[in-house]
């Protein structure tokens, strides 16, 4: 014997409907102004009855600031994900990838801090990376410390530092002109110029400070929104080969930094996020995104 189906309620169902909606349009609208991290809402899919499970991956996407349409379309194709897909219906290996998409976007949005500190032990390639940047990510600025030791051969006044005399050093620091300063391996004194930060920043030029634990303590303390990257050698034995082939130190400073670089290293834990220079292009890389830049998303 045939049964028939109970009746629909359309109008229940329709109500139901509505309230999805809007539903859905509530969850939207807390990740468009920051209220609902997009990691969060991703974690609160996994409920089969939350509204964030029924939100299209697309409709999720296009919510997150600064993702328009383009970007979606890419990134869900890199991801490969159907643009019809339900945060609900994902799989188990779409969900993993999504959600480390979502981890390194946020660390990169363009709300990061722009400015970023790079410290690191002696000759880990601080200076070398640093140099990358500059000939390779033009628009990011990199600050010019004042120093009171005397030139390398090939290096250039208000290029690679100010060379300043203790007296002027003084004065620098007499007169407030220095974001940080410090003594660094017990021998001379470094210290940031705070003016040209302040107004690389006003015309919202990313800021790259690289410098040593205690100046970097100190940039933390007066400005906690920045992004501290330390950098690490491969090995230890590689940060002395370095030190030593790079052959600008006597083998009393090579020590005198080498003690330095123990007491550094043991500091790496009180930054927020750790390269490894193995290869100079990519730990420039990793730096420049931990700065807000997504060359291939943007
Ligand atoms: N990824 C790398 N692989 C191999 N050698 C490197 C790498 N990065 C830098 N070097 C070399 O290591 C040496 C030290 O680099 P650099 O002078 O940039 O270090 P630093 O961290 O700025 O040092 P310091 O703090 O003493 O000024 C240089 O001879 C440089 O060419
Ligand atoms: N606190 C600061 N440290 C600085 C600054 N500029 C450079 N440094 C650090 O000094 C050492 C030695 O540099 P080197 O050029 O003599 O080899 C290195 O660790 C730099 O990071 C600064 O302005 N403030």
């Amino acid at each position: 014997m045939n049964q028939k189906p109970p009746p629909v309620d359309r109008v229940a169902a329709s109500r139901a409907a509505v309230a999805a909606r809007r539903a859905r349009a509530a969850v939207k609208a807390r990740i468009a102004s920051g209220a609902a991290r997009p990691l969060d809402v991703l974690a609160a899919s996994e409920d089969r009855d939350s509204a964030a499970s029924s939100l299209r991956v697309t409709q999720f996407l296009r919510s997150i600031p600064h993702i328009g349409v383009t970007k979606t379309d890419r990134i869900l194709n890199d991801l490969g994900i159907a643009p019809v897909k339900r945060l609900g219906g994902l799989g188990r290996n779409q969900r993993t990838k999504l959600a480390e998409f979502l981890d390194q976007w946020e660390k990169s949005s363009p709300d990061s801090p722009r400015v970023v500190v790079l410290a690191g032990p002696t000759a880990v390639g601080k200076g070398t990376v640093s140099q990358y940047i500059r000939d390779n990510y033009p628009q990011v600025h990199i600050s010019v410390s004042a120093t009171t030791r005397k030139p390398r051969p090939g290096e250039v006044e208000g290029k690679d530092y100010y060379f300043v005399d203790d007296s002027e050093f003084d004065r620098l620091i007499a007169e407030d002109e220095l974001l940080e300063h410090a003594t660094v391996h017990n021998s001379y004194r470094y210290g940031t110029p705070r003016g040209p930060i302040l107004e690389r920043l006003s015309e919202q030029q990313p800021v790259l400070l690289e410098i040593d634990l205690q100046g970097a303590r100190q940039v933390k303390e007066q400005m906690p929104e920045a992004r501290m990257v330390f950098l690490l050698p491969p090995s230890w034995e590689e940060l002395v080969n370095r030190l030593v082939g790079r052959g600008t130190e006597s083998p009393e400073e090579q020590e005198r930094r080498l003690q330095t670089a123990k007491v550094e290293l043991a500091a790496q834990d009180e930054f927020d996020a750790r390269v490894v220079n193995d290869s100079v292009p990519q730990a420039a890389q990793q730096i420049v995104r931990l700065m807000g830049f997504r060359e291939d998303l943007r």
